[in-house]
């Protein structure tokens, strides 16, 4: 397959042959990931889900884009397709490799796909589930380095071990199984493993969901050490409001398939665009009971609408207490209603919605 890459002074990231913007790693443009379902013995297509429907979004280089949303939206779809471990429908993502070119994901040749799947790694959410019971340390970190690197014997055994020190763990542990460690060690051998390849891009679905509180924060503060130590980006996805707070510069909120709100972490936290940011957050816990008000919480009511029929204009219309008839009839396209915030909702610069106190 042909590669198709562009010299970065041809194309600029968000299109439309404005100047380049050296900043952004990564960018998805109309991004659309759809399922068929199938039906019946002859298996015919009667409708699609749309999991991931027509999403804009830039990662800067250097930054942590969180990505939030109840589940079933789209999060870890958009995670996967950036990974190239699905294929997209519809749309493009572009990457700026370490050369400068700007790669269309989709149409990597082999060379540059190789290249790609160093440079982009992935952090997984169940360290019980990612790590193979049956492999020491040694292999589970080593293995990414001996295939793409071709290390073996002493030298694989000194990166492995450097691995380790660099994640807080003891060399010693390479001869180690999985089982022999606790929740917490065991998502920083998954680290270990995802940054053994030297990537610039890290994609961690649920990274810290499923740890207990007080190991939660320790592997939070590893991620930001490392990230400050190795120059990474991230993209983190979670359901966590209170997570994404702290460790994340902007935030990327989805819904249905789409993102509805995109800002900087501090204002959109202090002073919500969306009613469904505004939703979310009323429900974040907070340390103070007394603002813990039963006036503040807004109970998002019902599921999230099916993605294979969702409802006419605005997605979030049948569960916003802000909802009028235009709502129905238009769909409020994602715009920039303040510098640096962009929000799809109608009524974005009118509405005073709470954000956390
Ligand atoms: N392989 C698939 N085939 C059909 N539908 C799918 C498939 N994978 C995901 N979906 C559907 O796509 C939608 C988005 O799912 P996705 O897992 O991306 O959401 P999410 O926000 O990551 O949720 P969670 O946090 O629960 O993982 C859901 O309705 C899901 O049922």
């Amino acid at each position: 397959m042909a590669t198709e890459t562009t010299r970065p002074e041809e194309h600029a990231p968000g299109g439309g042959g404005e100047a380049p913007d050296e900043r952004v790693l990564l960018e998805t443009e109309g991004v659309r990931v759809h399922f068929p379902i199938r039906k019946g013995f002859r298996q015919k297509v009667v409708g699609q889900v749309k999991a991931v429907d027509g999403v804009d979004l830039s990662i800067r280089a250097g930054e942590t884009l969180g990505l939030v949303g109840e589940s079933g939206c789209g999060k870890t779809t958009l995670g996967s397709a950036v990974m190239r471990a699905r294929e997209i429908t519809g749309g493009r993502i572009r990457f700026r490799a370490s050369d400068g070119r700007l790669l269309d994901v989709s149409r990597l040749g082999p060379d540059d796909l190789r290249a790609y799947r160093r440079e982009v790694r992935m952090i997984f959410q169940d360290p019980h589930a990612s790590l193979n019971p049956r492999f020491t340390l040694l292999e589970i970190i080593g293995e990414p380095i001996r295939v793409n690197e071709g290390l073996s014997g002493s030298a694989l055994e000194e990166r492995v071990a450097a691995m380790l020190r660099k994640v807080g763990l003891r060399p010693e542990y390479m001869r180690r199984y999985p089982h022999a460690f606790s929740g917490g060690e065991r998502q920083r051998v998954s680290i270990a493993r995802a940054l053994a390849l030297d990537p610039r891009l890290v994609v961690a679905d649920e990274a810290v969901s499923a740890l207990d509180v007080s190991i939660r924060s320790q592997i939070l503060n590893l991620l930001q050490d490392l990230q400050d130590e190795l120059n990474l980006t991230y993209l983190f996805i979670s359901h966590d409001l209170s997570v994404v707070e702290y460790l994340c510069d902007r935030v990327a909120v989805m819904y249905l398939g789409k993102i509805v709100e995109l800002s900087e972490t501090e204002p959109l936290y202090a002073a919500p665009r969306h009613p469904y940011t505004e939703a979310l957050l009323s429900a974040v816990p907070k340390p103070d009971p007394r603002l813990r008000g039963g006036e503040r919480r807004i109970v998002l009511t019902g599921d999230v609408p099916d993605p294979s029929d969702p409802p006419s204009g605005c997605s979030f219309r049948t569960r916003c207490r802000y909802a009028t008839e235009r709502c129905a009839a238009e769909e409020p396209p994602l715009r920039e209603v303040a510098p640096g915030r962009r929000a799809a909702c109608h009524y974005a610069e009118e509405l005073e919605l709470n954000g956390v106190v």
